[in-house]
């Protein structure tokens, strides 16, 4: 709860970054999630303390690969948010944050990997400590909570084990919601330029599936316009489980909230801009394709840059979040973290090139090829 004292901390870009706010130490960090290279957290402050309502902390790993985020955050204000307009972002401000507190926070850590509580995948990491300052203060796209539950139009549908949702519910009354965040990578939605003539496959369906990877959407379907392929990519970004929070209508049943869901995320993706503007974005950093710019070496030196910047692109995440009543897609495009091409990356995405055409993963003739009909282009 803010107060009369509190001072509301926006989370608007700050040019200098030579003034950035600190975070207080007594701010309250509660773990929400994790990825590979970043932890996120909830933040809540004592009154009187300046208050981040809306906001989530993002503090990055202590990985070889990683940048610190002062450098991070100069690259995402003047490289990468420029190429979007302004509403497709997520809000992101950059903050100080005392070294006592990331100590706090990794001792945090350890606590919640001895109980079991960080995926297992990813313990044994913890934040950097020694060469980072800063973290991210981001917009939070978590789903809003019910006020109060309306029993007259809504109801909860247990999920399979009821004992365990109504102790979580005894916990957390509050999460009770309308809504769903939705997060996928559109990945590459313009055919690679170093794919074979012949290419049957994208990049990213022919990489997944040399990878043996789930089955997943084929980023062209998604970006093609074209109402029945979109239908069948978003198929696979709606969750197939029932977010265990969330409220459905008296009388709705998940299977048909999934086809609602899954029409607005249609029209969403059909005619709104985000889509144009990736596919005008790969096409305009990405001209030559991988292989190509990996042969010109240092010379090219802009081309280079504009190729990172078109593999940071290709690896953002949409996060969407989904009201149920109003039918509104709130969409923001988040993880714009900077590749550099260091650590074998440029030999990786060449290599990458090479494998899917020499294996015939573009073409689809390897082996098994047509059980598994896989077929992007149309
Ligand atoms: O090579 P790709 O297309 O599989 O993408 C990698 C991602 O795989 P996925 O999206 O799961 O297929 C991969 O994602 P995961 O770690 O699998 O979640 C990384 O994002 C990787 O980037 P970086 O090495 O962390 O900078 C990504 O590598 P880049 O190629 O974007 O550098
Ligand atoms: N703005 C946000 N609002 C709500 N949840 C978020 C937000 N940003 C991140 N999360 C949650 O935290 C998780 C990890 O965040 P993020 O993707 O930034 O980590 P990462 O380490 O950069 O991921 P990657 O594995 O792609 O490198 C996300 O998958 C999502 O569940």
């Amino acid at each position: 709860m803010t107060t009369s004292t509190s001072v509301i901390v926006a989370a608007t870009a700050h040019d200098d970054l030579n003034h950035v706010p600190t975070l207080p130490p007594s701010t309250t960090l509660s773990y929400l999630a994790e990825g590979a290279a970043n932890v996120i957290y909830r933040l809540s402050s004592p009154p009187g303390a300046p208050q981040y309502p809306n906001q989530l902390l993002r503090l990055r790993k202590a990985l070889p690969s990683a940048q610190p985020n002062k450098l991070a955050y100069a690259h995402l204000l003047h490289t990468f948010h420029p190429l979007f307009p302004a509403h497709l972002l997520l809000p992101t401000s950059l903050i100080r944050i005392p070294p006592s507190l990331l100590a706090r926070e990794n001792v945090a850590l350890r606590e919640l990997e001895a109980a079991g509580k960080r995926p297992a995948k990813r313990v044994g990491l913890y934040l950097e400590e020694v060469d980072e300052q800063f973290g991210f203060l981001i917009m939070d796209m978590s789903p809003h909570p019910l006020p109060l539950l309306d029993t007259t139009t809504a109801t909860i549908t247990p999920p399979p084990s009821p004992g365990l949702f109504a102790r979580a519910l005894a916990f957390l009354p509050n999460l009770r919601t309308r809504q769903l965040l939705i997060e996928f990578k559109p990945k590459w939605v313009v055919q690679s330029r170093s794919a074979p003539d012949g290419w049957r496959r994208c990049r990213t369906c022919a990489l997944r599936l040399s990878k043996a990877q789930k089955h997943s959407f084929c980023p062209l379907d998604l970006a093609s316009g074209d109402e029945e392929r979109v239908r069948r990519a978003v198929g696979f970004i709606v969750p197939q489980k029932q977010p265990a929070n969330l409220v459905l209508a008296r009388g709705m049943g998940w299977g048909e909230a999934q086809g609602v869901i899954r029409e607005r995320l249609v029209r969403f993706v059909v005619e709104g801009e985000m889509m144009g503007e990736l596919v005008r974005l790969h096409g305009e950093l990405d001209p030559y394709g991988p292989v190509a710019v990996h042969a010109m070496g240092e010379r090219e030196s802009g081309v280079r840059e504009r190729f990172v910047s078109a593999m940071t692109v290709r690896d953002l995440t949409v996060f969407l979040r989904v009201d149920l009543d109003s039918g509104e897609v709130e969409a923001r495009i988040g993880d714009l973290d900077l590749k550099t091409g260091e650590a074998g990356k440029w030999a990786y995405w060449a290599g990458v090139e090479g494998k899917l055409a020499e294996e015939g993963y573009y073409e689809g003739v390897e082996e098994g090829a047509e059980e598994k009909g896989v077929w992007c282009r149309p």
